[in-house]
Formats: C-alpha cells, sequence, structure tokens
C-alpha cells in the first residue's frame, strides 16, 4: 500500500490488522512513529541552517527508506542502507517514486561504517531494541551528528535490570520515574562510548515516549568537551519509603545508607546516569521553527518542542496524581499547580513524556505544603 507522510509518498507492506509493522518477513513500516520522523526531519532542517556545510545523511536501518526519503526532500545527500534485501528493494523504489537522488545499499551498518570509504556528516540509528551495537560504528565514523531510537524501554528504565545492566554497563532502577531513567541510562551508554573516541557527545534534542527513547547527539572532537560530559555523570538515590530523591556527581557513587528525609533503609541508586541537560534550548527553539503545517504531526511537535525548551534540567520528576492520591486530594490542573509552586518559591515544569509529571526543585514535603488548601 502507499503512504503520504512529510510531502513524499512512500511504498510500504500491506497493513495486517490496521497497523504493519514487520510482522512475518515483511519489511518494518510503523505509522506511529510518524512524529519522531516529523521531529527528525524538523530536526535536520534546522541543523543544516546552523551548519550549511553538513550534507550527507546515512538512515542506517532503512527498512521502507522513509526516514531517508524525508531526508532527501528536505535537502540531504541520502543512503539508506539495510542488511535486508527487500528493504534495500523498497528503499530504492521509494526515492526514485519521488524524484529524488540517493543511493540504497544492501550493507550491514557496521560494516558499511568501518569500511572507511565514506564519512557521513549524519547518521541516524533506528534499530529494533538496542542502539548500543551500532554505537562505536556511528562515533567513530560521523562528522557531525549521531541520531539515536532506542526501543527496549524495559532495559533502560530498570523494569528489566539485568538487561539494562548488560546492554549499557550501568545500573538502571525501576522507579516511577522511568521515562527519565531510561533516557539518562541511554545517554550515559552514548557519551561513554563517544568518549572512547575523545569525542564529545552532546545532546542537543531528546524525548521519550512510552515505547522508544530518541536522542540527537552532536559530536565534537575535543577531548576536553568529552571530559566535560563525562563529569556531568553520577547518580541518582531514591527512597522508596518517601519517594526523596537526590542525585550527586562523579562517577564513584556514595549512596547514602538511609534516607536524610525520613530514615528509612529502602534506598536504591541508579548510575553511572547522565545528569546534565538532554537538550540546548535555543536548538529546540530553532527546531520548533522548522515545524511547518506540511508535517501531519505538526501540532504534537509544537507541543513537545516547547515543553522540552521550558523542561527544567532535573533528573527525575514527580506523578502529580500519585501524590494527590496519597494525600487524599484532588488533582488540580497541572498548569495551576506549577505555578502555585512558582508562588511558593521553587522551580518548577511541566515534564514532556507524560501529562502528570512534573519537576521541581522542592522536597516531596515542600510540594505537600506549598500545594496544599
Ligand atoms: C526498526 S526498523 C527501521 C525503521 C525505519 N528506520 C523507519 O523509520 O521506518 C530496523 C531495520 O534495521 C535493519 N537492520 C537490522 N540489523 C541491521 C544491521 N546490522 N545493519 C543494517 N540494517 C539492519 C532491519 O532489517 C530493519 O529493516
Amino acid at each position: 500500500m502507499d503512504v503520504r507522510e512529510g510531502g513524499v509518498e512512500i511504498a510500504v507492506p500491506d497493513a495486517r490488522d490496521g497497523a504493519s509493522e514487520g510482522a512475518g518477513d515483511d519489511v518494518f513500516y510503523n505509522p506511529t512513529q510518524e512524529l519522531n520522523r516529523d521531529v527528525t526531519v524538523a530536526t535536520l532542517r534546522a541543523y543544516r541552517e546552523r551548519e550549511p556545510r553538513v550534507a550527507t545523511y546515512l538512515d542506517a536501518m532503512a527498512a521502507s527508506g522513509i526516514r531517508g526519503v524525508r531526508a532527501a526532500k528536505a535537502g540531504y545527500d541520502v543512503t539508506c542502507a539495510d542488511v535486508d534485501a527487500d528493504a534495500v528493494g523498497l528503499a530504492r523504489e521509494n526515492l526514485a517514486r519521488n524524484d529524488l537522488d540517493g543511493r540504497a545499499v544492501e550493507r550491514d551498518v557496521n560494516a558499511l561504517l568501518h569500511d572507511g570509504e565514506t564519512v557521513f556528516d549524519v547518521v541516524d540509528l533506528d534499530p529494533f531494541g538496542t542502539p548500543i551495537p551500532f554505537a562505536d560504528a556511528a562515533f567513530a565514523n560521523a562528522r557531525n551528528l549521531v541520531c539515536v531510537t532506542a526501543t527496549d524501554t524495559a532495559p533502560l528504565c530498570g523494569a528489566h535490570q539485568r538487561s539494562g545492566i548488560r546492554k549499557y554497563a550501568t545500573l538502571p532502577q525501576n522507579t516511577d520515574y522511568h521515562p527519565e531513567m531510561g533516557l539518562r541510562v541511554l545517554l550515559s551508554a552514548l557519551i561513554r562510548t563517544a568518549a572512547r573516541y575523545d569525542k564529545a557527545a552532546v545532546p542537543i534534542l531528546s524525548h521519550v515516549s512510552r515505547h522508544y527513547v530518541r536522542t540527537y547527539l552532536e559530536l565534537d572532537a575535543r577531548a576536553t568537551r568529552a571530559d566535560d560530559l563525562i563529569d556531568d555523570l553520577g547518580y541518582v538515590h531514591h527512597c522508596e519509603d518517601c519517594l526523596r530523591r537526590s542525585h550527586e556527581f562523579g562517577l564513584v557513587a556514595h549512596p547514602p545508607e538511609t534516607c536524610d528525609a525520613c530514615g528509612g533503609d529502602r534506598l536504591l541508586t541508579a548510575g553511572p546516569l547522565y545528569l546534565g541537560p538532554i537538550r540546548d534550548r535555543e536548538f529546540v527553539r530553532s527546531v520548533r521553527e522548522q515545524v511547518t503545517d506540511g508535517l501531519g504531526e505538526a501540532a504534537r511537535a509544537d507541543r513537545l518542542l516547547d515543553t522540552l525548551v521550558a523542561e527544567l534540567d532535573t533528573p527525575t520528576h514527580y506523578d502529580q496524581h500519585r501524590l494527590c492520591k496519597q494525600w487524599s486530594r484532588s488533582a488540580p490542573a497541572m498548569d495551576d499547580f506549577l505555578e502555585t509552586l512558582r508562588d511558593a518559591g521553587f522551580a518548577a515544569s511541566h515534564a514532556h513524556y507524560a501529562g502528570t509529571a512534573f519537576k521541581t526543585d522542592a522536597t516531596v514535603p515542600e510540594i505537600r505544603d506549598a500545594t496544599g488548601e
């Protein structure tokens, strides 16, 4: 069947049960990733405004080529790669039917990136599950930008903890701030991988949905910049009794044995996590300007990017409904709730991945007192 997305027409495998997600032997296509692809296109446009010499884009796991075709439409010189011959054929057909230049190659992305024949300005990793098996090759080869999707949210957020430890060489913990944990576990692993090549992988835009984590990392070849990012790694300590959470920077953890707030001993420590900013505010504003009406998910992309600009850098969040339920209160509108916290002198913001999630520098008792009737 044919789908139209972002001004291109793409042949994808026929939908089964309303959606085609590479079921069986079919080439993969997931209609629910349109927001992810729209943000990718807006990011690629904004990035080239900032770095006009950036030209080549590798859609490293192309499947139907929908992402690469859209990047080509945005003016990039695109290579679509996949190990699956049917996917490569479809990606080639989709470039041609949109009258776009570019090439589709049947290659394992690690071999392609390591063969030394081509250096890509932008490398986009969109694998099934974890991107870690491809991260070394991407950081060793890419010149400017590495874009990464990870869909293995259970290992990332600590729900499948042993798998998370194996894949990401860090200790994730299964807390109620899953999206934040998953994103910061992924960023920790990617930043440490890039640092092995004396490169800094600076997160200029990152977002999380229930199904995936997405991040755009700008490469800086100064080893001192890589050191700065290593200094942004550290640990989150979480009390399971009173929900107090704190964090400390550094690669050596000093986990408290009892909670400072309630004296309880049910403390979890996660890390090393990336504790720095997950985006560059100025860059996200410029991406927002590139969200045009032709994008199918423009409204959601605008909301997401606006929220990301205003979001605090705090590496944890609270769930407003959970706290209000615990205090037997009804939950007020989130904007009013945040305003009340700010009026009481605290920093407070939405978190981009859930309507009931918020970030603040207030402790749980401070939130309770500040927002009580
Ligand atoms: C999740 S799909 C990509 C979806 C696509 N980027 C999109 O936006 O619709 C993952 C693709 O990676 C391909 N793949 C898996 N291992 C690979 C490897 N080592 N090198 C290149 N492609 C690979 C699979 O054949 C599959 O088509």
